[in-house]
């Protein structure tokens, strides 16, 4: 039996479930088994969570299909109001869900309290947009017919979600889903799945009635299978990396579900000459190293004309030495740890590899004196296109530059890749700005910034980078079918 760590000290201890949430109850799996959930800054157990099989994700999809036609009947406006309630409790929960967020993934408070905003903003955002949800009437082609176009939910969804963002991946999908009246499945990753259930208290709270979200956690390849392969479920939203993106399309197939696929990421981040050095700078910081690297939108290669390469690397390694590493509950701290020690070891790995290339390290390279899954935020510079750390998503606390001379070599190498994410660039010229913008073959492009990731604009990927789009108005055709109605008959 594990010993878990002392309760976390909640102002409202109630939100912190090691249950799952079924048809409005909150259940054990049938087996007894459970899943324990470490504390990544400090290995410590935290709680345990269900460990549901098949049969358990099978009852999850049959509650939501059966609080379906009751949830569709619902006016957008009810759905809506419920929907704002929820946006309210979350952020007048605000300091839990960041204290539970951190000790599942390791963020600082800071930034999980940045994260809840922004997952509460999806809520706040489809609340209203799900009042919008709008067909057409077409003029008709023959007379005594009239042509309508019907938007309508496209039922019971699943949602599998990853680690790194536990609250703002988990109302990306479901906010859209439920504001346009389908129900749903969500499974949270193993690693961070507290954030996931506290949200699923707050939303009973706001009055979601039973059935309409369910929220299970277990082994991956079981709930997985049912959520793919049962034909209740009519869609899948899945974020996460583009290798279990492919496993799980093939999966959905066999039952021609909808699908959205928000997934891996390689971003570039250029500086070109003519760039505002400091601006330049300050965004590669934000970029590559919130969440201590480990998102999907992060500098994952730093392409620097040669004209300030060598001003830029020191000013970046300046910057990167003196962030203060540890764990996120410790005042000050602005670089958590990794997720687990499989994530310092692709780190490493990403290093040895491009040191052995003749790349040099500007500051940091090795695993930080706090050890556990603590890495020394890291400047390389020089580093050849061979490199892994090329092609490869590191995601963690690592900053590659590499040289290039021009505009058209530096949109070449941008491009030279599967995945289609994010991309950043950063110049004062604004032909440039136009030509690199077009011709980046990228999903999100943030132009002298380096975060641009808001509920107000479609988040999604090209190439092997995803499909469909999250946020925005695209967010919501994510969960609406469209229906063609021909009514004849009708005289004139
Ligand atoms: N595009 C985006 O919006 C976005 C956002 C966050 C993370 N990501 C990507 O996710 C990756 C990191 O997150 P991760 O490590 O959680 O990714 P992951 O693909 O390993 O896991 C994502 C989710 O899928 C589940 N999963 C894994 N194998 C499965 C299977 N066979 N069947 C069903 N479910 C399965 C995991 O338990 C987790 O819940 C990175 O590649 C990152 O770029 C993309
Ligand atoms: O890591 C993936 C997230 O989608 C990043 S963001 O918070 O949406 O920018």
């Amino acid at each position: 039996m594990l010993n878990p760590a002392a309760p976390l000290p909640l102002k409202d201890p109630s939100l912190f479930r090691q249950a799952c949430l079924v048809g409005g109850r909150w259940i054990e799996a049938e087996s007894g088994r459970t899943m324990p959930v470490r504390n990544p800054a400090t290995g410590e157990v935290i709680g345990s969570v269900p460990a549901f099989g098949r049969a358990e994700t099978r009852a999850a999809i049959e509650a939501a299909s059966a609080a379906y036609p009751a949830w569709r009947a619902m006016l957008a406006k009810e759905r809506s109001a419920i929907l704002r309630r929820l946006y309210e409790l979350m952020l007048a929960n605000a300091d839990d869900l960041a204290l539970i967020m951190t000790s599942e993934q390791g963020k600082p408070l800071a930034e999980a309290k940045g994260e809840v905003a922004y997952a509460a903003s999806f809520v706040e955002w489809f609340a209203e947009e799900g009042k919008r949800a709008y067909g057409d009437m077409i003029p008709q082609n023959q007379k005594g017919r009239r042509i309508l176009v019907m938007k309508e939910p496209v039922g019971v969804f699943a949602a599998i979600t990853p680690w790194n963002f536990p609250a703002a991946m988990i109302t990306r999908k479901v906010a859209p889903g439920l504001a346009v009246g389908c129900t749903g499945v969500v499974r949270p990753a193993s690693q961070t799945p507290f954030t996931a259930l506290a949200i699923g208290v707050l939303a009973e709270r706001a009055g979601l009635p039973p059935g309409v979200m369910n929220i299970i956690t277990g082994p991956s390849a079981e709930t997985g299978a049912e959520l793919t392969e049962n034909p209740m479920v009519r869609k899948l939203s899945f974020t996460g990396s583009t290798e279990v993106g492919k496993v799980l399309l093939e999966q959905c197939a066999r039952t021609v579900k909808r699908v959205s696929m928000e997934l891996g990421g390689n971003a570039p981040f250029i500086v070109f000459d003519d760039a505002d050095l400091d601006a330049a700078v300050a965004g590669a910081m934000a970029s590559k190293f919130r969440n201590t690297g480990q998102t999907c939108v992060c500098a994952n290669r730093i392409l620097v004309q040669d004209g300030i390469f060598e001003a830029f690397a020191t000013k970046l390694a300046e910057a990167a030495a003196a962030m203060k590493v540890g764990p996120g509950v410790e005042p000050g701290v602005t670089q958590g740890p990794l997720i687990n020690a499989d994530a310092v070891a692709k780190v490493e790995e990403h290093i040895g590899d491009a040191l052995a290339r003749g790349a040099r390290v500007v500051t940091g390279g090795k695993r930080h004196p706090r050890g556990g899954n603590f890495f020394e935020p890291t400047v390389l510079a020089d580093v050849p296109r061979e490199a892994k750390i090329f092609s490869e998503e590191t995601f963690g606390p690592v900053a590659p530059l590499f040289r290039f001379r021009t505009e058209e070599e530096a949109i070449r190498l941008a491009n030279d890749t599967p995945f289609g994410l994010a991309a950043y660039f950063y110049t004062r010229d604004v032909g440039r700005m136009f030509r690199v913008a077009e011709a980046l073959e990228y999903g999100i492009v943030g132009v002298n910034e380096g975060i641009i990731s808001t509920e107000v604009a479609p988040f999604g990927g090209f190439k092997e980078s995803g499909l469909g789009r999250e946020g925005s108005k695209y967010g919501l055709d994510e969960y609406l079918e469209v229906k063609y109605v021909a009514v004849g008959g009708i005289g004139t």
